[in-house]
């Protein structure tokens, strides 16, 4: 596993080392100690998740307010856009946003601490999402931030509206958001 480096600092890309043989291949997609290593955080992940989604789905960009989760996420089948966007008022990245092609093909991961939005839309026909959190799915601290806001201004690579769900049309624009300390 090798880390690389984002525009903002605490956003890591993780690439495996895979071995591939005559039988397929084999990589390690966690290693804890090496997780540590790399991006300098020592967490422990306590859900995992699978998402399968449709071309053109867009699924963010979201954050618990509160039992703010970190993410490490990463693409099994298909290929995504994905986004995290700083939400740490007191962070000198506070607003900007950074993305990356994650996809089965370059089994990419990305690594979204606590106190950032997430979200990506599907550019392969479908994709299936996974994802490690650093604390349990809490409803009632769920925040939605738009994911077109233009204060933010991510560059989503779609030329269609995205098909969002009846909580994503409805996210809050960054002036407007709870945000983080
Ligand atoms: C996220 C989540 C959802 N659910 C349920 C609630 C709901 O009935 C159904 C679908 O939920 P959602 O529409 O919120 O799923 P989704 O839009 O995929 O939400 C996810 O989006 C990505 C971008 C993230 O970053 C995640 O943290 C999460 O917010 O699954 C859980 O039971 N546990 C969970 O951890």
């Amino acid at each position: 596993m090798q880390a690389i480096k984002t525009a903002i600092p605490d956003v890591v890309i993780l690439e495996p080392k895979v071995f591939g043989d005559e039988r397929g291949f084999f990589y390690e997609s966690f290693n804890a100690q090496r997780f540590a290593e790399l991006t300098g955080c020592q967490v422990d992940f306590v859900q995992d998740n699978h998402s399968k989604s449709a071309h053109g789905v867009l699924r963010g960009l979201h954050y618990q307010i509160e039992q703010a989760q970190g993410k490490l996420v990463r693409v099994v089948a298909g290929e995504v856009y994905d986004v995290a966007v700083d939400l740490r008022r007191s962070s000198p990245t506070f607003g900007k946003w950074v993305g990356v092609h994650l996809s089965a093909d370059n089994k990419r991961q990305l690594w979204v601490p606590a106190g950032f939005a997430h979200g990506f839309v599907v550019l392969s026909d479908s994709a299936e999402f996974l994802y490690k959190t650093t604390d349990y799915y809490a409803p009632a601290h769920e925040r939605c931030l738009m994911w077109n806001d233009p204060a933010v201004g991510v560059q989503w690579p779609i030329d269609f509206a995205p098909q969002l769900s009846a909580k994503d049309q409805v996210g809050r624009s960054l002036a407007e958001a709870d945000l983080y300390a």
